[in-house]
């Protein structure tokens, strides 16, 4: 991108920031980078990425655009610090030192097969054969070790490179855990539901869950006894989820569940069995087996409409959940 002639790099900058005003985008270098290749229109699905990020969240958030400009603008970048770890570096060494060697092995064990031709051609005597014989066996005999041994090397960056791949799965992983309940943690949730978005029909559903009077848990018992509840709340929701559901916390008391492929009605079936479970728990606090008074949970349930984007969703369930609070709180609002 940054090759292209002056007047042409002036005449994108004025497509590209007129539209990033417009919609109110950030003026980070990567929203300049991929605004910049939006207004070409030379990377097609960039273009389409960003039309339906628009059309479902109604903004382009900053992790999505970072995600958009490795992506499809500057797709070597990424490459690049990933490959400044050092580790992949000794991988890489490993294997340009291994392949120049079984490259001259190889190159050598040619020319003695060129040689042995030769020599073969005119070969008349028994003993003149065998020679040959015994050299082509040895001759063989070092490049099958070779090969072997450029074998194991490939084997070995293998293994490697599949044990960083998990670490680098491992490491985005930790960085959208809650710890304190090993679920998802608010990040994680923005993920997935980007995730789900642009295959969504009118069956994802939010369930916005919270557990009540969490404040007066903490008052009358202790604070501790106030954590240890959030965990065990978060581990029973995640023994109720169903298939194609996704848990998160979101901060104290809160969780929110996605649930994909599943309708309203179906969805606030769930949501209504998840507080009957809750509300019939009888819940010890661990540490001095104090029977806690009666836990219940409240929670919104609001099903994706139309072309709805994920704000209007999220402030729609919030409204639910807002609304079973007032209104009494250990209830479901769906509507
Ligand atoms: N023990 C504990 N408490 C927390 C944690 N995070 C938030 N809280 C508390 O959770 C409470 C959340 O407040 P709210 O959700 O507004 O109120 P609530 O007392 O739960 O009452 P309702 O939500 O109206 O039912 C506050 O008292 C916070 O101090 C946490 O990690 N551990």
């Amino acid at each position: 991108m940054f090759r292209k002639n002056i007047q042409q790099v002036n005449r994108l900058m004025r497509t590209a920031l007129p539209l990033m005003t417009k919609l109110n985008i950030a003026p980070t270098p990567y929203n300049y980078g991929i605004w910049y290749e939006y207004a070409s229109n030379r990377t097609p699905q960039l273009n389409q990425a960003i039309d339906s990020t628009l059309r479902k969240f109604s903004i382009l958030p900053d992790f999505v655009s970072k995600e958009l400009f490795y992506e499809f603008v500057l797709p070597n970048e990424r490459h690049h610090s990933i490959s400044q770890s050092p580790r992949l570096n000794d991988v890489a060494n490993d294997l340009e030192s291994s392949t120049k060697k079984i490259s001259k092995d190889v190159s050598n064990f040619e020319q003695t097969l060129f040689k042995t031709r030769k020599v073969l051609k005119t070969a008349n005597k028994p003993d003149h054969l065998e020679k040959v014989v015994n050299y082509l066996e040895k001759e063989t005999i070092k490049v099958n070790k070779a090969t072997e041994s450029f074998n194991r090397s490939l084997l070995e960056a293998q293994e490697e490179l599949e044990q960083l791949k998990i670490e680098l799965a491992k490491m985005r992983q930790d960085v959208e855990i809650d710890p304190m309940t090993q679920l998802a943690n608010r990040k994680g949730f923005e993920r997935q539901l980007f995730a789900y978005l642009p295959y969504a029909e009118d069956d994802l559903t939010l369930l916005l869950i919270d557990i009540d009077n969490l404040g007066l848990v903490n008052a009358e018992y202790d604070k501790r006894v106030g954590t240890s509840l959030i965990r065990y709340i978060a581990r029973l929701l995640h023994s109720l989820l169903p298939e194609k559901a996704f848990i998160a916390r979101l901060e104290g008391g809160k969780f929110v569940i996605i649930v994909s492929e599943m309708e309203l009605s179906l969805a606030s079936q769930f949501a209504e069995k998840i507080r009957k479970e809750v509300s019939s728990q009888k819940i010890r606090y661990k540490n001095t087996k104090t029977l806690l008074k009666q836990i219940t949970i409240s929670i919104g349930v609001a099903t994706l409409l139309g072309e709805e984007s994920s704000e209007q969703l999220i402030t729609r369930v919030q409204n639910n959940l807002d609304h079973a609070k007032q209104t009494g709180k250990n209830r479901i609002v769906n509507h």
